[in-house]
């Protein structure tokens, strides 16, 4: 038995924080968890151990450092406290990285004051991304802490799919352009589709949609993103759940103009209130669903307008790939949402997508195909584990210690990766 080498991984939302705590040695998910509603006087705590029950609780956690520290007592009261010396290294999502990080990076003052710099492209992320580090810092200051960037998988992208037609210095003064998000995601994703279908992640094209709160599409061609929805910000593109996605850029204008509303209730009103809960007052897919079953016609449209821009994505997508060997639906609404996936490929028979609706019925489980038998393009349910993929980063960068990221990917392919990948599949929160 080789000895435990545990990573922490934190992944930050606007409102909340999901952990994992694994031992790449072992292969195993030693907890997961979830502490929601920051902010809010009663947030919600969820904890789920692999060797224990499930236990939730609610209390008042005012930010991201107390959601760490929250986190940290559920882990202590099972044994796997963050003072053990078999932690060996804590891994972050951090949402941006402009165009400075391209890899896992260790984090030091230089890293974090880098992050802060792009807060103003990250509002709801970075903010919480650096309260979760600077005390995980304090909790563990000896412990290498790894950054693992949204937007490091987008950096492929062509200059013309990642520019925006607009003046070119003031673009370039203030770095304007599209960046992209969930990368993470959106590379795992991409990996286990070749995986799926037998074939070499090199020669595999595939669109992924990443359909959580916040939503995503990618189009990635033998590995390496060729476009993305999200741009500057993770604003841009599909219809999220408090997010607009793709507008006329003029809609600001107007409601400044002639509304007479600040840049800053105009930020908050396409970021907050918008998206399924600005068109129907619901942002999960699950109540939507249920309003449409009882004849609800306001939830019926915001589903149909949500649907409709997939659409336009995918068909848009098939145009910049040429050929297309998956779709594939991942994260909390497209691994779970069989209604979602049905009407997003309605339609497209002529393009050779369609979906059959027993294996699109099926519930839960691992990777999965969806779409008929001898279908010109697989529609395929892969669900994501931005953890998993982080905990591995992590822990190959921080075991190749100062000796450059080349030597990060060496490790990362075999010491992390496989090992990680077996076992660590269950209990995932
Ligand atoms: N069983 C389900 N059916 C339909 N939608 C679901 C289901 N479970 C979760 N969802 C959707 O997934 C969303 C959360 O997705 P998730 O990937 O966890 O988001 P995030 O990581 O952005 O918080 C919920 O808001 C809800 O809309
Ligand atoms: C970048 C982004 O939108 O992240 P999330 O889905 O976690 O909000
Ligand atoms: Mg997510």
């Amino acid at each position: 038995m080789s000895t435990p080498a545990r990573v922490l991984v934190l992944n930050s939302g606007s409102s909340s924080v999901k952990y994992q705590l694994l031992d790449m040695n072992g292969g195993e998910r030693l907890a997961t968890g979830l502490v929601e509603r920051i902010g809010e006087s009663t947030s919600r705590i969820a904890h789920s151990p692999s060797h224990g029950a499930r236990r939730e609780h609610t209390e008042r956690i005012d930010d991201h450092s107390a959601a760490l520290r929250a986190a940290a007592a559920e882990l202590a009261r099972d044994g796997l406290g963050l003072d053990s010396p078999e932690l060996v290294a804590i891994g972050h999502r951090v949402v941006h990285g402009g165009l400075r990080f391209t890899e896992p990076t260790l984090i030091d003052d230089k890293v974090i004051a880098e992050i802060e710099r792009l807060v103003p492209v990250a509002p709801l992320h970075n903010p919480a991304n650096l309260l979760g580090i600077r005390q995980a810092r304090e909790l563990r200051p000896d412990l290498p802490q790894v950054a693992v960037f949204d937007t490091a998988f987008h950096t492929t992208m062509p200059e013309y799919a990642a520019r925006y037609a607009i003046d070119r210095a003031t673009a370039d003064e203030h770095r304007v352009r599209r960046y992209g998000f969930h990368g993470t995601s959106h590379a795992y994703v991409s990996r286990k589709a070749a995986e799926l279908l037998g074939r070499p992640y090199e020669d595999t094209n595939v669109i992924v949609l990443h359909l959580g709160n916040g939503a995503s599409a990618s189009a990635v061609a033998g590995g390496r993103c060729v476009d993305t929805s999200m741009g500057l910000t993770p604003l841009e593109g599909l219809v999220m759940g408090t997010r607009s996605g793709d507008i006329d850029p003029a809609v600001v204008f107007h409601l400044a103009r002639v509304a007479g509303m600040e840049v800053d209730a105009i930020d908050e009103l396409l970021n907050k209130k918008s998206g399924l809960v600005g068109l129907c007052g619901d942002n999960d897919m699950r109540e939507i669903r249920r309003r449409i079953d009882e004849g609800d016609d306001e939830a019926r449209l915001a589903f149909d307008i949500y649907t409709h821009r997939l659409r336009k994505y995918i068909g848009a997508y098939l145009a910049v790939l040429g050929r297309v060997d998956a779709v594939v639906f991942t994260a909390g609404v497209g691994e779970n949402a069989a209604e979602v996936r049905e009407a997003a490929v309605a339609g497209l028979d002529g393009l050779g997508l369609a979906v059959d609706p027993s294996r699109n019925a099926v519930r839960g489980g691992g990777p999965r195909l969806v779409s008929p038998d001898g279908a010109r393009v697989a529609v395929a349910v892969i669900p994501t584990d931005e953890e998993l993929e982080i905990a591995q980063q992590t822990f190959a960068l921080a075991g190749a210690g100062e000796s450059g990221s080349e030597g990060a990917h060496e490790s990362r392919r075999e010491g992390g990766r496989e090992s990680g990948r077996q076992s660590a599949v269950e209990g995932h929160a």
